[in-house]
């Protein structure tokens, strides 16, 4: 159908044409047939890259090359054993590395498909969310702000339509829409009666006919893929690549001098030199660290994802940690959004409401506590019509359990018509000025006996506004709100202008005065209880937490008191916002908590200013209009439920609860992965450290080498790949809640741990040479060398538990909480002696099967490195404690 012009026919025609019905959508039958007939609505996936691709890509590292060199060089020697077991290395390397990046690849496919694209369509009379793969030409789709457009539509019905269609055009301004049929010669920028796949709805609303679909639509043609896939690369990573590319040119160099000095020296045998010297590259190369960071990541997104915290990039997982302050909505994140009103006052009354919930039982009652009639009542009768007819959302009954399809707000209003003993009207809307909250109401335009009015229902001091109040009147209803903001209610203000009979389009200007204001309502949305234990935890990790809501500024006060976010009468209107300069909101960012009253520009002034100041900042959102804020704040979150595509799009982070909790727990599983990254560099380096000084030394001394190439990429393998891996499984420290957040600019490598590295590194080496040279001089070169094997794997072993914890090791809870690490201490356990005992396998890394009592030295090699580094972090961490009191 591809090439069919679908702007050039009436939108009568197209539904004529695709066998639909603009009021009733397809029924279910059709809609299977054409799914049969045109295939899933998607674009083929992008050019995978082949897996061999994918294996081989894994040797394209420098690292690598020096491996390789190695075998080369080893094979020209003669030494076919040692070149054999460099390449199995190398492709072991390879192996492992390939299987880490397709887990981490298939785990970020996973959460993508959790984010899949939602639609909503018109189907058998009835409204659906659908997933967007599922749409079928014919099918009528529904189209609000912040939609992305699932698929090409030709469009029959349209209000305010907006759509920003830079994805096909590049153009970034909004294109506004219209129904009407256009000319055969209309480009494709300018065929304003149809929205196409892959745009998104910048504002209005709109209803079309899906004309094209998957590789039919404009975009597939183009044939660009919708979701870019995200790199896997993140900052730290590749800040590990750079320094393995720093380590190789060391290595290389130290090598070259080795081999000139060993040459001049001690006049070796140049071949004999030769091998020595690979030694030394293949020791300090760490072969399996890349790998293992990555799958630290991609177990820590797995992880969040579990937690409901829905990561789209793998870097911000490391950002995550260091975040310094959260800014959060406060409807629905840090309350429950489960809205019920509670009392209402007209010109003449108050009255309160009972029941709770959108459960339709209830009664309302007079100031006497008696039930009231409604039919007597006139502004409330009018007030309850009001609301339940300007307003889009609906209550039904799930189980036993009543709920809300639309927004919450509206949905606690139809509730309350509900609870009246008359029933209430819902009046035709002949047009409407639909919510938005940078205008914070809505309303629509109605007729009744011949009497044309607009119902208007908002934000009070929006409406008082337009009611143009006098001052006894004005001081009598801002009573009214005041009594209920102050309890934390949000209160809502109904009225009603009355318009000549010509009118039948209404917009902003028609609002701005001559308003009668019907009443207020007083709205209770209790916060959530998780949110306070929440709040506490950010205060404790020194993150701030601030309000920003749209909601009236005692309302939000009130709530900010409730869950501790402030203890301050301090708060802050958007509109004064708009009065600072830069520097002054710079200041008062700091001192501020709560935000009130805040347009989408006002969160993103805030989110400037706080990184201005320095912060990194996690900002929420859910409307189009915060996607610029989204965006620019170091993690955007945006609502999983009640949060638009283009929100979602715009952030990093999905909370799939909407829930302020959620990004609390994220923030301390960014804190563990960041954490265990560090710990498992600190870990693994002195192997590799220890092995090159040994390997120095016996070239230096003109000693035998302590171990030959292969045994040193056992060694190198087996504490990588097996005992590093158990600090993926690291729990959280304790106490890393309870310090501040880390320097973003902070870097992997702190000259503490430097010197760190270098110390555990001379430790361990020194401890073996003086086995070697000492304890047991004179011995044979296979005994020393299965010794020095023991040693080394059994410091590093050992050693893992220093590495745990930062401060001093305990025996607490957390201690035997990573099961990990007793199965990989248990396993290497198996694995030492099997290659020592085994016949086929201790030939092969040239081990002599040891007397039991022989065991006694890498034991205590093991034992001896712990106590120490032990009492080496005692002593630093009592030192640096001296040093910051001092400053
Ligand atoms: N459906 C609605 N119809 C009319 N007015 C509304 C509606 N929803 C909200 N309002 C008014 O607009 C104000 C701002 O609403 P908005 O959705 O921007 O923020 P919020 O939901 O109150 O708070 P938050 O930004 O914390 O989620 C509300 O305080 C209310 O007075
Ligand atoms: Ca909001």
């Amino acid at each position: 159908m591809a090439d069919k012009k679908w702007f050039t026919l009436s939108h009568e025609e197209v539904e004529r044409e695709l066998e639909t019905s603009k009021q009733t959508g397809l029924n279910s039958e059709a809609v299977d047939k054409r799914k049969e007939e045109y295939g899933l609505n998607k674009l083929p996936e992008d050019e995978q890259t082949p897996e061999w691709v994918k294996f081989l890509k894994q040797f394209n590292d420098i690292l690598i090359y020096i491996l390789l060199a190695a075998a080369v060089v080893t094979f020209f020697l003669g030494q076919y054993i040692d070149t054999a077991v460099i390449l199995l290395v190398a492709v072991v390397n390879g192996v492992i590395g390939y299987v880490q990046e397709s887990k981490a690849e298939k785990a970020l496919e996973g959460i993508k498909n959790m984010l899949s694209l939602e639609a909503m369509v018109l189907r058998g009379e009835q409204k659906a969310e659908v997933d967007s793969i599922e749409i079928v030409p014919g099918d009528i789709v529904i189209l609000n702000s912040g939609d992305k457009v699932p698929a090409d539509l030709r469009l029959f019905e349209e209000h305010k339509l907006k759509v920003e269609e830079s994805p096909l055009t590049g153009e970034s301004t909004s294109v506004e829409k219209q129904t009407d049929k256009l000319d055969e010669d209309t480009p494709l920028g300018d065929r304003t009666n149809m929205v196409f796949s892959g745009t998104t709805v910048s504002s209005g609303k709109a209803r079309g006919i899906v004309v094209e679909t998957g590789e039919s639509t404009e975009i597939g043609q183009i044939n660009r893929s919708m979701n870019e896939v995200e790199e896997i690369k993140t900052p730290l990573l590749k800040q590990t690549d750079k320094f393995g590319k720093t380590i190789s040119v060391v290595i290389l160099v130290l090598a070259v001098l080795l081999f000139i000095a060993g040459l001049l020296i001690h006049d070796y045998e140049w071949g004999e030199l030769l091998l020595s010297v690979i030694s030394l590259t293949v020791a300090s190369i760490p072969e399996g660290l890349p790998a293992i960071l990555t799958i630290i990541l991609a177990l820590g997104v797995q992880s969040m994802a579990d937690k409901h915290a829905i990561m789209r990039t793998l870097p911000s997982v490391e950002t995550l940690g260091a975040v310094t302050v959260i800014c959060s909505d406060k409807t629905g994140t840090l309350t429950k959004n489960e809205m019920t009103v509670q009392s209402v006052v007209t010109r003449e009354k108050a009255y309160t409401v009972t029941g709770l919930g959108y459960e339709p039982e209830g009664k309302i009652l007079d100031e006497k506590e008696k039930a009231v009639d409604v039919a007597e009542e006139n502004d409330l009768k009018e007030l309850l019509t009001a609301a339940k007819t300007v307003n889009e959302a609906d209550i039904y009954k799930k189980g036993d359990q009543w709920e809300v399809s639309g927004d919450p707000t509206e949905g606690c209003l139809i509730t309350l018509a509900e609870k009246s003993n008359v029933d209430i009207e819902t009046l035709a809307i002949q047009s409407k000025i639909p919510f938005d909250s940078e205008y914070k109401y809505m309303a629509g335009l109605v007729e009744e006996s011949n009497l044309k009015k607009i119902y208007i229902k908002g934000a009070p001091d929006r409406l008082f506004d337009m009611a143009g109040l006098g001052s006894e009147e004005r001081a009598y209803w801002e009573e009214k709100m005041s009594e209920r903001s102050k309890k934390g209610e949000r209160v809502l203000a109904v009225g009603l202008k009355e318009v000549s009979e010509a009118t039948d389009r209404i917009g902003h200007d028609d609002v701005q005065s001559g308003i009668t204001l019907l009443g207020l309502t007083g709205i209770i949305d209790p916060p959530r209880e998780e949110v306070i234990e929440a709040i506490k935890v950010c205060k404790e990790a020194g993150i701030q937490v601030k309000m920003i809501t749209g909601d009236h500024k005692e309302t939000a006060l009130a709530i900010a008191r409730e869950l501790g976010i402030t203890d301050q009468d301090k708060v802050t209107e958007g509109r004064e916002l708009d009065e600072l300069s830069e520097e002054e909101i710079r200041s008062l960012v700091e001192e501020v908590d709560v935000f009130a009253r805040t347009s989408p520009q006002n969160k993103l002034q805030l989110v400037g200013a706080l990184q201005n100041n320095g912060h990194v900042s996690a900002m929420t959102g859910d409307g189009v209009n915060d996607a610029p804020a989204l965006k620019r704040a170091d993690i955007g979150v945006a609502m999983g439920i009640k949060g638009t595509e283009v929100a979602k799009e715009a952030s990093e982070m999905v909370l799939a609860d909407d829930d302020f909790s959620t990004i609390v727990n994220a923030v301390r599983e960014g804190r563990r992965v960041y954490d265990n990254l560090k710990k498992t560099i600190l870990f693994i380096l002195p192997t590799n450290g220890a092995e090159a000084l040994l390997v120095m030394a016996a070239l230096m001394l003109g000693i035998e080498m302590p171990l030959t190439p292969v045994q040193i990429l056992y060694v190198n393998m087996i504490t990588a790949v097996t005992i590093a891996l158990a600090l993926a499984f690291e729990p959280l420290e304790k106490g890393t809640m309870s310090k501040p957040p880390r320097d973003p600019d902070e870097r992997l490598l702190s000259p503490y741990y430097v010197f760190r590295i270098i110390f555990v590194s001379v430790l361990i080496g020194g401890a073996i040479m003086w086995i070697n040279q000492g304890l047991l001089a004179g011995y044979d070169s296979q005994h020393l060398n299965t010794i020095t094997l023991h040693s080394l794997v059994f410091a590093q072993l050992f050693h893992l538990f220093n590495v745990r914890n930062e401060r001093h090791f305990s025996l607490n809870d957390q201690f035997f909480d990573n099961k990990a690490a007793f199965l990989v201490s248990g396993l290497l356990i198996v694995f030492q002696l099997l290659v020592t005992y085994v016949p086929f396998l201790s030939n092969a890394l040239g081990l002599y099967p040891i007397e039991l009592n022989y065991w006694v030295y890498p034991v205590l090699v093991g034992l001896g490195v712990f106590v120490i580094v032990e009492i080496e972090k005692f002593i630093t961490h009592k030192v640096l404690k001296k040093i910051k009191v001092r400053e």
